[in-house]
């Protein structure tokens, strides 16, 4: 009647919004990181939600454990903090499900599970896209939105040391419920140029555009992306975070001392 589950961070670097009264539908196109530094989320009979050790209320993790009708004590490690754009909402309600199934039976299939979890982050306004790529781990591609069945992935391959500074929280439900057309119309394009050379290189750099043309980036984060790219590196934007983050050494060559993890290439999954 226990179980765990580890569930990936995911940093976005590029994104156009699509809601959809469907929450299966709604979702969101883009391009992100899954991080080796993740949220590892324990199920058991009981009640109440822990993050790293304090109580806390998170919608979507109420949310999957009402559509799965069960009552648990859910306690989450991690990290990363928390509304800083490393998609920990979305981390925490994919493992609640992963896990509540497993220490309960109920016997439901991963794109069920993936699907539930996806539509309690798109329900209670705290992201889009993070699921569907947590699920899938590696540098995933969200070319459709939705949930599976719905949405359509890809990914660009690679393996590389990431490294992330966060400055500040950003609230995702403010920037989801305010208005996104601009954002998504550089986001289409960032996708595009990333679809047509699914590099690593190319990733990056469609993710530093897309960061100044939506907008979102305060005066410190951009000293930071700045510094990096006089020291011959490229940062971006963790969507939506007040967070630098980088492939390889960029942040360190620039004189910072960021947090250090890998692109983790499998999905989220039970833990041993
Ligand atoms: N101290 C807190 N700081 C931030 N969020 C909190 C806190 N306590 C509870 N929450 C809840 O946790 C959720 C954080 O969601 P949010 O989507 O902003 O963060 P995230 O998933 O870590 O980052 P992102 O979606 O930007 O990648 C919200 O539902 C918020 O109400
Ligand atoms: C909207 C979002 C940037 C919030 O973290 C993310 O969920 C995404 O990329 O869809």
């Amino acid at each position: 009647m226990e179980a765990t589950a580890f569930v990936p961070g995911h940093v976005t670097g590029f994104f156009s919004a699509h809601p959809h009264e469907d929450p299966n539908r709604a979702g969101s196109r883009g391009g992100g990181v899954a991080l080796s530094h993740g949220v590892e989320t324990t199920v058991r009979e009981g009640s109440g939600l822990t993050l790293d050790g304090e109580a806390i209320a998170v919608g979507p993790v109420e949310r999957v454990l009402d559509a799965l009708g069960v009552e648990a004590r859910v306690a989450c490690e991690t990290p990363l903090p928390l509304g800083s754009g490393f998609g920990v909402s979305g981390a925490m309600a994919l493992g609640t499900a992963l896990a509540a199934n497993a220490a309960f039976g109920l016997a439901r299939s991963e794109n069920d599970l993936t699907a539930l979890a996806h539509r309690a982050e798109v329900e209670s306004g705290t992201g889009l896209g993070d699921v569907v790529a947590q699920a899938r781990g590696g540098v995933p591609l969200r070319l459709e939105p939705g949930a599976p069945g719905h949405g359509a992935m890809d990914g660009v391959p690679g393996r590389s040391r990431v490294e992330y500074l966060a400055l500040g929280e950003l609230s995702t439900e403010d920037v989801l419920a305010g208005d996104t057309d601009a954002l998504s119309a550089a986001g289409e394009r960032a996708l595009a140029t990333v679809r047509e050379t699914p590099t690593l290189p190319a990733f990056m750099d469609a993710s530093r555009a897309f960061a100044d043309g939506a907008g979102l980036l305060t005066d410190d984060l951009r000293d930071v992306l700045d510094a990096v790219a006089e020291a011959g590196g490229t940062a971006s934007m963790a969507m939506l975070g007040e967070t630098a983050f980088c492939l390889g050494t960029g942040l360190s060559d620039a004189g910072y001392d960021p947090a250090v993890c890998r692109i983790h290439p499998p999905g989220a999954g039970l833990s041993d």
